[in-house]
Formats: C-alpha cells, sequence, structure tokens
C-alpha cells in the first residue's frame, strides 16, 4: 500500500513522518506551494520539536515525497489520508469546506478502488457525508471505502504522541478497510478500537471536551483557592494522586487555547443542539474559559490603577510552549484588551510571532529577549511556561524593571521565592 496525505499542516506532516517510519511509501499532497516546496527541501513550516529532522531523514531517503499535484496524487495512491483543516464557522459549528473540497477531488479524480480515512476532527455523521460528496463527484463508478482515523496528537509533543500513541480509534463499516488499516497500523504497540464511524468521530470530540473540562474546572476552582490563600497546584497534586482522577490537565492558568479545544468544545455543543441536546457542562466549560484571561488583567489593573502608558512586558504568545502556534492564543485576547487600556506591551516569546498583515498589534514592541521586554516594565504578565522562562534568574533581572510586579497566567515561578525577592506577585489561584 502507497499512502497519500491531503493536507500538510501540523497533522499532515506528522501522519506522513509516521507512516515514513513505519516502513511506507508515502506522499504529502497540499494546495500550498511554498509549504510543500520547503517539505521537499526536507525543512518544516511550523515549530514542532524533533519533527523537522524525522522528515528531512525520509526526504533524502526517497520515501517521502511531496506536490501539489492532486491529479497524478489521487489517482496513484490507494490509501489517502484527510488531515485538512475543520475551522470554527462564526455560529461555533464546523466548517467542512475543506473536506469537501478533497472529497470531491478524490470522487472526480478516482481511477480505482481507494480507501479514504478521515484523520481531521470532524463532527458526528461527517463519514456518511464525505461518502455522498465522493459519490456526487465520480465521473464514472469507482469502489472505495471511507473510515475515521481522528488523531490524538498535542502539538509541542507530536513526535512523540505519533509514534507513541495511547489508542488507535478506526471507525468503520468496512472489514476491507478496518483490515488495511491495521495493516498500516501493524507496528504500533497500543490498543486498537474497531468500531462504526459515528463512534469515533464523538471519541475524539469527546476526548477534547473531557480534558477542556478538567481545565475550566481547575481555573474556577483557582478563583476559590485565591479567596482562601490555598495554592491551587498543591489541590491539583492532592487531587491527582487518586488514579480515578489522574494527575494530567489539572493545571490552572489563563484558560486553554489553540486550534483544537477551543473550536472542537464549540463544535460538540453545536452538533448536540442540533440534535436537540443541550450540553450545559461544555456552555459553562466555555463561559469559564472565555472570562479566563480576563482574571489575571483584573488583578494586574487593580494593582497598576490603570494601564494607561504602563510598561507591560509579555513574557509568552505561543497558546502552550513548544510551538509557533498562536491560533486562540491567551496572550493575543490580553494584548489586545491591553491596548485598547493604552497600555505599552513589549512581547517577547523564544518562536512564536504576532499575525502577519494584522494592523491590531502594530503598537506592540516586539522585543528580542526577556531582558529587552523587561526593561522599565511595571508589570511582566507570563502568558506561555517556556522552561526557558522557568530558569531567569529574577534575583538578577529585578533591577531592569521600574516596578516589582510579575503576574503569573501558568503559575510557573515559585510565589513564596517570588515575593521573598521582593515582588509583588501574583498567580492563578496561589495568592
Ligand atoms: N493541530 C493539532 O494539534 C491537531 C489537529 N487535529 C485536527 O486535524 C485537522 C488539521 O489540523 P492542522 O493540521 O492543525 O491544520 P493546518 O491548518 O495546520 O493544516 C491544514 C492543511 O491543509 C491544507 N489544505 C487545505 N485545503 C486543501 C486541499 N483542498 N487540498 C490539499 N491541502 C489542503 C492547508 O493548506 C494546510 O496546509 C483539523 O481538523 C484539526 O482539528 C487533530 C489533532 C491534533
Ligand atoms: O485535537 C487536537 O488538536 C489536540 O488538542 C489537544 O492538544 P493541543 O491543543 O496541542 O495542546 P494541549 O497540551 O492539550 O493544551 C491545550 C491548551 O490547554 C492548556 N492547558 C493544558 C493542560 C492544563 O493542565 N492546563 C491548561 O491550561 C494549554 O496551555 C493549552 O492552551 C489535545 O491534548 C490533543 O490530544 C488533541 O489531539
Amino acid at each position: 500500500m502507497n499512502i497519500l496525505i491531503i493536507g500538510t499542516g501540523y497533522v499532515g506532516a506528522t501522519t506522513a513522518m509516521v507512516f515514513a517510519e513505519s516502513g511506507w511509501q508515502v506522499t504529502g499532497l497540499d494546495v500550498d506551494a511554498d509549504k510543500i516546496e520547503r517539505l521537499r527541501q526536507g525543512r518544516l513550516h511550523f515549530h514542532e520539536p524533533g519533527l523537522e529532522d524525522l522528515i528531512a531523514k525520509h526526504v533524502h531517503s526517497g520515501r517521502l515525497l511531496f506536490t501539489t499535484d492532486k491529479e497524478t496524487a489521487i489517482a496513484g495512491h490507494d490509501v489517502i489520508f484527510i488531515c485538512v483543516g475543520t475551522p470554527s464557522r462564526p455560529d461555533g459549528s464546523a466548517d467542512l469546506r475543506y473536506i469537501q473540497q478533497v472529497a470531491e477531488d478524490i470522487g472526480y479524480l478516482m481511477n480505482g478502488y481507494k480507501l479514504v480515512v478521515t484523520k481531521s476532527t470532524v463532527p458526528v455523521g461527517t463519514q456518511e457525508q464525505v461518502k455522498a460528496w465522493i459519490e456526487a463527484a465520480q465521473r464514472q463508478p469507482h469502489p472505495f471505502d471511507v473510515a475515521s482515523n481522528p488523531e490524538f496528537l498535542r502539538e509541542g509533543k507530536a513526535v512523540e504522541d505519533a509514534l507513541q500513541p495511547d489508542r488507535i480509534v478506526i471507525g468503520t463499516d468496512s472489514a476491507k478497510a478496518s483490515e488495511q488499516l491495521l495493516t498500516l497500523y501493524q507496528s504500533f504497540q497500543c490498543p486498537r478500537i474497531i468500531t462504526t464511524p459515528r463512534t469515533a468521530e464523538l471519541i475524539k470530540y469527546a476526548s477534547n471536551a473531557f480534558l477542556a473540562t478538567k481545565i475550566s474546572y481547575m481555573n474556577e476552582l483557582a478563583k476559590l483557592c485565591d479567596e482562601f490563600k490555598v495554592n491551587v497546584n498543591e489541590v491539583a497534586d492532592g487531587m491527582g494522586l487518586d488514579p480515578r482522577i489522574g494527575p494530567s490537565f489539572l493545571q490552572a492558568g489563563l484558560g486553554y487555547g489553540g486550534s483544537c479545544f477551543p473550536k472542537d468544545v464549540s463544535e460538540l455543543v453545536m452538533t448536540a443542539r442540533a440534535q436537540a441536546v443541550q450540553l450545559h457542562i461544555l456552555e459553562q466549560v466555555m463561559e469559564v474559559n472565555r472570562i479566563q484571561p480576563t482574571y489575571l488583567l483584573d488583578k494586574a489593573r487593580s494593582r497598576l490603577g490603570d494601564f494607561a502608558n504602563k510598561n507591560i512586558a509579555m513574557l509568552g504568545l505561543a497558546f502552550k510552549p513548544n510551538t509557533d502556534d498562536i491560533r486562540e492564543a491567551p496572550a493575543l485576547r490580553m494584548i489586545h484588551q491591553l491596548l485598547l487600556e493604552q497600555a505599552n506591551v513589549r512581547l517577547f516569546d523564544p518562536v512564536a510571532t504576532l499575525p502577519a498583515h494584522s494592523s491590531s498589534y502594530e503598537a506592540v514592541t516586539v522585543c528580542a529577549s526577556v531582558e529587552e521586554a523587561i526593561q522599565n516594565a511595571d508589570a511582566v504578565i507570563l502568558c506561555t511556561e517556556w522552561a526557558a522562562f522557568g530558569q531567569l534568574d529574577w534575583e538578577n533581572l529585578k533591577g531592569l524593571l521600574n516596578q516589582l510586579n510579575f503576574f503569573d497566567g501558568r503559575n510557573m515561578m515559585d510565589a513564596r521565592w517570588m515575593r521573598g525577592i521582593g515582588f509583588y506577585y501574583q498567580g492563578i489561584g496561589n495568592d
């Protein structure tokens, strides 16, 4: 079997690497010629630790090819993974236009049996829709199967997650399709779940929504911790020792961002509403997340009086460390608000950059180092827990600041230490 990956973004590029690493011949197809040109040279168009080296390795071995030629690519491959984006529409439901485009291309250009696998995160029922789009676009009837095979990798840990997944979920009604997919994944050591397409699609949303729920739960609890002068991290440690709860995703902070949790929780709520089911808990999860960055800004404002003409050093822009992804990053919303309130924003992130071609952030001073960002700062706001920020010597750096105010959106610093060296220090739930 040779494999075609359509869409070479975070998931597509990683998936292409995974199958090449497992010994298959893989081609990545994208409409973006610049991305394809870089990938052909073994270079990645986004920051993901370890991925570029593995892609380069397989580009050089010839096991991994990249193209923009959909006619040849679709005709020449038996197994096709769809990895294009499924962004939110303004009403919060998933926009399937890229999936539809790809399905129609496959239908129109297919020349024999194809196994079409949806790896993109798609609403329950999409597999049936993809089938219908393919059928409607066919010029002559060719047999095909459609399967759902959701992806669970995290950005920043994509290589590790994709090469050693916790589970492989395959949703299909076709024995031939599940057999082919099990062969493709034969070298993986993890549980496989073979189920219906709808179940596979829902497993993906239910997983992301549950993780988002854990985060919003801890963020709300953190506010109570502040009132009681209890440290939320200690509460999380105590809770996490119960194996029924588990220690992960209990980190209070600025709320969840990224290209997935915000859109997937919202899509699940919309899907449920279309079935006349109200997901009350998830609606509140979204609301808690929406107001979470405001909580830290309120603390900073009440300390400074107001933000007008104050120098605010923002440390971190990416929605989480080890990625340059700024989609739905809480830092962006905070910068927007600070600019509205006339603050002078000085920003440093080790890899992420502000959105290109956006006039909204022109007033931000983008700095090349922490030292430059905190120069004459009236307050530091830490938005992303890059490991390097945890190693800074604030005892030495504090002389650069105008006022010793530190607002830690990720509870990264030791509160007692920071206060001990003279900072007015506030985190989320560690007052
Ligand atoms: N980013 C992540 O960590 C994860 C994302 N997912 C899901 O995977 C899907 C893809 O997400 P990302 O990789 O982040 O998106 P992305 O935006 O990084 O990549 C999508 C790619 O598809 C390409 N594309 C769009 N239309 C195309 C077409 N007609 N033909 C060929 N290429 C086309 C785009 O040019 C782009 O390179 C989404 O549904 C997302 O929810 C699932 C798990 C993890
Ligand atoms: O569907 C997806 O795209 C992916 O979404 C998430 O992965 P990702 O968004 O890359 O990153 P996470 O590590 O899950 O973090 C998401 C957000 O939650 C925040 N978070 C995470 C954990 C925590 O304890 N507290 C917390 O605030 C992070 O700062 C970040 O903003 C899931 O973890 C993946 O399993 C899934 O495949």
